[in-house]
């Protein structure tokens, strides 16, 4: 009978833009079909009356917000909460964004390798001026604010050609080796176990000689996302072939995902990757992002259904094997497959679906 089919209600609560880019009415009614609602979290209200939710997802910050999911969980131990804020927290930093990736223990192929940037990271104007701190940087570098918490000033770079382009930066700041890749960007959307990659347009290549005759810095933002007929810069910017340049393989692709999935314990992310022309096979991440714009992906309704099945579904095992336990049967025939055992965390329960 249709009225005793199991729903199962996810709460999101997001900004209002990505609320209009993600809550589409194609995911809504794909989710629906499935059995699986999607409800908006009213943010003017407490958390702990809403609901009930057999998941909540977020991109949401503050320390109020933080005690709101705490305070669920407790109350609702099975709620899985997408993802854990103590998790997501690390890519507010590109320092220690980019840290997990050095961290990572993949065996590297010896046809592709990866790793990330030469960095400096400077907290102070003093140190900046300082040219002894930065001497062993190599000019052009990309300047990035510190701190990537989305707002639009997190986003604001400047690609520095040399030593006068620094006086005008503000710390803190990371001070990046700007790296040659042919004006390709790929971006790897992550979503559980899905992984997917896409070209974008990027920076184009800057030559030794020009460097020279270059000013001091060039500023820009969200270069990824801008339309293809928009130019940064009439002067440095040439009109890149996407289409000719070519992927990285999918399974080294899929190792990094999986590695940095794994270590980071996040389910919803993307990450950059470019490919350092120098070598042809070296690959460096340069930004990890949470919660990226997965309405620019191909078929997301689906991947996102999908994705939000594995995640009710297997709580609905994991919350049948939990009561079994409490009656003292023995479960050892009913577990989920390998990925699927979920592996809970501290405090506001970051899980690994
Ligand atoms: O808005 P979109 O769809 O361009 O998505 C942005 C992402 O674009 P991408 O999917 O990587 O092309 C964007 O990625 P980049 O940092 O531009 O590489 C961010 O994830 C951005 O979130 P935030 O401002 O850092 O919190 C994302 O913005 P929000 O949608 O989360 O506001
Ligand atoms: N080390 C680098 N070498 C070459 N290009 C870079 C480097 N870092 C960033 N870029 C370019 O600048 C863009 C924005 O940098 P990114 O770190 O991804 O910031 P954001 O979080 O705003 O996307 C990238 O998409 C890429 O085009
Ligand atoms: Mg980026
Ligand atoms: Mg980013």
């Amino acid at each position: 009978m249709a009225e005793n089919v199991r729903r199962y209600g996810i709460g999101y609560a997001l900004e209002q833009k990505k609320e209009k880019s993600f809550i589409r009415i194609s995911l809504i009614n794909l989710a629906k079909e499935k059995g699986i609602d999607l409800i908006k979290i009213d943010t003017g209200k407490p958390l702990i009356e809403q609901g009930p939710f057999d998941c909540v997802l977020h991109k949401l910050y503050g320390d109020d917000w933080k005690r709101q999911l705490a305070e669920y969980k407790a109350k609702n131990p099975s709620v899985v909460i997408i993802d854990s804020p103590e998790a997501i927290e690390r890519l507010h930093n590109r320092i220690s964004m980019l840290q997990v990736v050095s961290e990572l223990n993949i065996a590297q192929s010896k046809r592709e390798t990866f790793g990330i940037p030469e960095q400096i990271v400077f907290y102070d104007v003093e140190t900046l001026r300082d040219h002894s701190s930065w001497e062993g940087l190599k000019f052009p570098v990309v300047a990035k604010p510190l701190v990537a918490d989305g707002s639009a000033k997190s986003h604001k770079m400047s690609l520095v050609y040399n030593h006068h382009g620094l006086s005008n930066l503000k710390p803190p700041i990371v001070l990046q080796e700007f790296v040659n890749h042919g004006g390709v960007i790929f971006k790897v959307y992550v979503v559980g176990e899905y992984v997917k990659c896409v070209k974008r347009k990027s920076l184009p290549d800057v030559s030794e000689d020009k460097l020279e005759n270059l000013g001091g810095l060039l500023t820009f933002s969200q270069i990824s996302n801008l339309a293809s007929n928009e130019r940064i810069d009439d002067k440095y910017y040439k009109k890149m072939h996407l289409d000719d340049c070519e992927m990285p393989p999918q399974k080294f692709i899929t190792d990094i995902a999986r590695g940095l999935r794994e270590a980071m314990k996040l389910n919803l992310f993307n990450f950059d990757l470019i490919r350092d022309t120098r070598f042809g096979n070296r690959y460096l991440v340069i930004d990890i992002n949470y919660f990226p714009g997965y309405a620019k992906m191909p078929s997301y309704e689906t991947v996102l259904r999908d994705f939000f099945w594995d995640v009710v579904t297997k709580r609905e095992v994991n919350r049948a094997k939990n009561s079994d336990a409490e009656r003292g049967l023995d479960l050892t025939d009913f577990t989920c497959s390998g990925e699927g055992e979920r592996k809970l965390m501290e405090n506001t329960g970051s899980e690994t679906v």
